[in-house]
This record gives C-alpha cells, sequence and structure tokens, in this order.
C-alpha cells in the first residue's frame, strides 16, 4: 500500500514510521530542518517503544511522489489549507484522504477541496511532539488510530489501511461510525485542551480539585450538547463517561495545546473551543465556558513568547 504522510511531526512521524515498519510504502512530507534531519538520518522514535528507520523517503515536492493510496493529513490546523493545495498530484480517482488532525471542522476543508467520496474520516489518539529535527518523542503507550468511511461501510480501502497499520504494530479500528468517534474524541480533548491550557496545570490537579473538576465537566457537557444538537449520536450523559477517561490517564498528562502555550507555538483553539462556539451558535445551544476558554486564550493563538 502507497501511503502520504502530509506533515511528518508527532502524529504523523510517529503512525507513519510505524506503517513504514510494518512494510506499507511510506512518503512522508516534511519541510525545514526536520526534512533535512529526516533526509540525512532517517526517522528516530523515542518513548516506551524507541525505533529507529535509518533511510525513509521524505520530500518537501509531493508532486514528485505521484498518486497514492492513502494520504493521511497531519499537520496543524492552521497549515491546512496549503497542504491540501500541494497534496493534489497525490490524490487519484480512487485515494483517500483522511484528516488525522483534531476536531470536527477539519473534514469540512477537505470537503470542500476533494470529492467526497475521496474523504474518510480519521482520529488519532497519541501524545507525541517533536523533540529535536529527525525525532519523535512519545510520551505514554496511548497509540491508536480510528478511520472509516462516513457512509459507515467497510470499504476493501478501509480494509487494507486496517491490515497495514495492524502489521505496523499500531492499535488500528476500522469504524463504522467514524463521525462519532470523531465528537467523542472532540469531547475529550476540547476539556483537555481547554483545561489543561487556561490554567497551566496538567489533568491530575485539575480532575482533584472540586472546583476545576466540575468546570471542565461542564466544559465536556457543552461539546455534547453541541454535538447531539448537529445530530451526532452522542448519549446524553457522555460527558460523565469521558471525565473517567479523564481520571483513568497519568496524571502528568496535558494536552499537546498545553505544550503549544508553553513553546509560544500557535494555538489550535478556534478550532476547539472556538469551534464549539461556533457550532453552538449555529443551533442556539449556549456555550459559556468554551467562549471563556476561547476569549481567554486567544491572546496566545498566533504564538508568543516561550512559558515553560
Ligand atoms: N501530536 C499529538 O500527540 C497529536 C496531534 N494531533 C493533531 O494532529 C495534528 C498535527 O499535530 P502534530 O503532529 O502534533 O504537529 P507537529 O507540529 O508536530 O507536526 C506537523 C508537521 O507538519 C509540518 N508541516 C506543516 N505544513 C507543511 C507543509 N506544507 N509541508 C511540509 N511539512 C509541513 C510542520 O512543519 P513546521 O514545524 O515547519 O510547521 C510539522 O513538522 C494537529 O491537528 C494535532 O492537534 C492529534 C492527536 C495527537
Ligand atoms: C489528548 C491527546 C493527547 C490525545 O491524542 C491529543 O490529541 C492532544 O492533546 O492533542
Amino acid at each position: 500500500m502507497r501511503i502520504a504522510i502530509m506533515g511528518s511531526g508527532g502524529l504523523g512521524g510517529y503512525f507513519g514510521a510505524r506503517l513504514a515498519r510494518g512494510g506499507a510504502e511510506v512518503h512522508f512530507v516534511a519541510r525545514g530542518a526536520h526534512l533535512e534531519a529526516m533526509r540525512s538520518q532517517g526517522l528516530r522514535i523515542e518513548g516506551p517503544e524507541p525505533m529507529h528507520l535509518p533511510q525513509v523517503s521524505v520530500t518537501d515536492n509531493p508532486a514528485g511522489i505521484g498518486e497514492v493510496d492513502v494520504v493521511m493529513l497531519a499537520v496543524k490546523l492552521w497549515d491546512t489549507e496549503q497542504a491540501l493545495a500541494q497534496i493534489r498530484p497525490l490524490v487519484g480517482p480512487d485515494t483517500a484522504v483522511i484528516s488525522f488532525q483534531n476536531g470536527v471542522l477539519k473534514d469540512r476543508a477537505l470537503r470542500a477541496a476533494f470529492d467526497a467520496r475521496q474523504v474518510m474520516g480519521g482520529v488519532g489518539y497519541v501524545a507525541t511532539t517533536i523533540a529535536s529535527p529527525g525525532v519523535i518523542r512519545q510520551t505514554g503507550p496511548m497509540q491508536r488510530l480510528l478511520f472509516g468511511e462516513f457512509d459507515g461501510t467497510r470499504s476493501a480501502r478501509g480494509e487494507a489501511l486496517l491490515a497495514a497499520c495492524l502489521a505496523g504494530g499500531i492499535q488500528a479500528e476500522l469504524s463504522e461510525q467514524i463521525l462519532r468517534e470523531i465528537w467523542q474524541k472532540f469531547v475529550f480533548l476540547v476539556g483537555l485542551s481547554g483545561t489543561t491550557t487556561t490554567m497551566r496545570k496538567t489533568i491530575g490537579p485539575i480532575r482533584s480539585h472540586p472546583q476545576t473538576r466540575a468546570f471542565l465537566l461542564d466544559v465536556m457537557r457543552e461539546v455534547v450538547a453541541v454535538g447531539r444538537a448537529h445530530g451526532v449520536p452522542l448519549a446524553e450523559d457522555y460527558a460523565e463517561v469521558r471525565l473517567q477517561l479523564a481520571d483513568a490517564v497519568a496524571p502528568d498528562m496535558t494536552s499537546s495545546m498545553h505544550h503549544d502555550l508553553e513553546r509560544g507555538n500557535r494555538l489550535e483553539v478556534r478550532w476547539l473551543a472556538g469551534g464549539v462556539v461556533e457550532l453552538g451558535q449555529a443551533k442556539g445551544v449556549p456555550t459559556p465556558l468554551n467562549r471563556a476558554i476561547h476569549d481567554i486564550l486567544c491572546l496566545h493563538a498566533e504564538g508568543g513568547p516561550r512559558h515553560g
């Protein structure tokens, strides 16, 4: 299977390395110092299951790759438009383009750029970051990919990607309810990213203090209410279910948005808490806590000095 990884950072680099290790023909798209390091030293994964691919196919020019079976989109949300323009030469009539980016607004941009049948849905669970050029560091053992057709069918291309993932040791699942999966992650992520980034704390203290615990739960309840208003089949008490996940993860776990704030990077808040506000407004669902998170973080959204 020919797979292109558009954006070879924490998410794309990690899962691309596993796919390549499993025998798939993987072409990474990268840029800057990370591209140069991948060219000269390959790709290294640090963490619970370290690995080193001494030679990888990597380029900043997707046109040189040609058509592929699957494009995995893994750039930060603010880079989506540029990335979509660049991947055009990779996409043939049967190519599946799958965004594993965070949030629920990501697939709008894909549907605007490609034919609906070229777009599959995806969700990625992992905690990774580029530690230095050519090196991805994973925190904790969690690693999971879910993907599927939006019409719920188990397609041959979905099965083929599943086989490639499993061969690489990825905990992967071909979902017949991918829209619900995307929202289920969104509920947790909006709660985790909104609290850890505004409070500048990991999940441990946040879930332990009654006041911040209640805030976390109420933030997630707003996301559930908005999803339900948009027809997503989320149980009414789904925020409570996600609170159990927040209780189960390591106390030092935090969100990628919190890391981005500490590093002075741009923030994806416009698509996370901001996305909840936007989708809530469309259906008349009040989202005051997500509005507060978005407002509090807006001065940092375009990046700033390092805090960590
Ligand atoms: N990392 C994680 O643990 C998880 C991340 N996600 C989501 O996945 C998405 C990606 O996040 P993450 O992997 O952390 O981000 P990273 O910043 O680690 O990786 C993105 C990479 O893509 C590169 N890139 C962006 N645009 C282009 C381009 N046009 N051509 C070539 N390279 C490009 C970036 O380069 P540059 O640095 O120069 O911008 C960067 O190296 C986000 O939506 C995030 O929320 C979801 C689950 C877990
Ligand atoms: C919550 C987590 C770590 C799960 O993958 C994530 O997606 C993020 O923080 O961006």
